[in-house]
């Protein structure tokens, strides 16, 4: 079993609330009220402007260029597919560009990414992936999951499933899962919880942000 495995099973509670959160399941259902998916779109766009930068500090950290080509690339997937979808999401709300790209972080989204860029600045590659997995890996398993829902048929969530569904990010979630592996073979069992706890604040961040777009949360003042 690699270690990502180990984490998932020794935390299964965080992941299965990840997975389980209504924001997730009413997207499955087709229920999720469309001002709380807005909500989540303009949050997660400016989310991803961030999250894009930790494949970049990916790719600076990486001691062989078959490592650093992979981050390049997911790091230009994020940029321009995963982040079309969004655009479009916009469009479709009216929402130009710039506003979508200047829309303020809300408090859970701000601490959020905050916290993986400064794991990834202060820590070196096997960090890094700590605080990516859940992030990828999170999102892979939910798509999956939703992939035949009645979600996968909706107007506006159906985009979203096949995006998340897709055999390309698949894929990519697949190779940071291995690359994870491979580097934390060696790994100590101090190093071991050090790296399980970056995973699992990650993660408990992932369904921070469910939560964050299902109460639609505002700074107080
Ligand atoms: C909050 C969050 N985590 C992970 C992903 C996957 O890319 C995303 N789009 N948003
Ligand atoms: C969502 C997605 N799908 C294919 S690539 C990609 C971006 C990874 O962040």
């Amino acid at each position: 079993m690699g270690f990502s495995q180990e984490i998932i099973t020794e935390i299964d509670n965080i992941w299965q609330a990840n997975l389980n959160h209504p924001f997730v399941q009413e997207i499955g259902a087709g229920t999720l009220p469309i001002k709380k998916f807005k909500y989540y779109m303009i949050q997660d766009y400016v989310y991803l402007i961030d999250y894009a930068k930790m494949f970049a500090l990916g790719a600076l950290k990486s001691t062989d260029l078959t490592t650093m080509t992979q981050f390049s690339k997911i790091l230009q997937s994020t940029l321009t597919e995963e982040m079309a979808l969004h655009r479009q999401y916009a469009a479709q709300f009216n929402i130009d560009e710039g506003t979508l790209a200047s829309a303020e972080p809300s408090p859970t989204t701000l601490a959020y990414t905050n916290y993986l860029l400064s794991v990834a600045q202060i820590g070196g590659q096997a960090e890094l992936l700590a605080a990516l997995l859940p992030c990828m890996w999170g999102y892979e398993t939910i798509g999956k999951s939703l992939a035949h829902s009645p979600g996968a048929k909706h107007a506006l969530y159906g985009e979203w499933i096949a995006m998340y569904s897709s055999s390309e990010f698949s894929a990519l979630t697949e190779w940071l899962i291995q690359k994870f592996d491979t580097l934390t073979t060696q790994q100590t069992s101090v190093q071991r919880t050090h790296l399980t706890n970056i995973f699992k604040n990650s993660l408990r961040y992932e369904v921070l942000f469910w939560e964050m777009a299902y109460q639609e949360e505002k700074w107080l003042v």
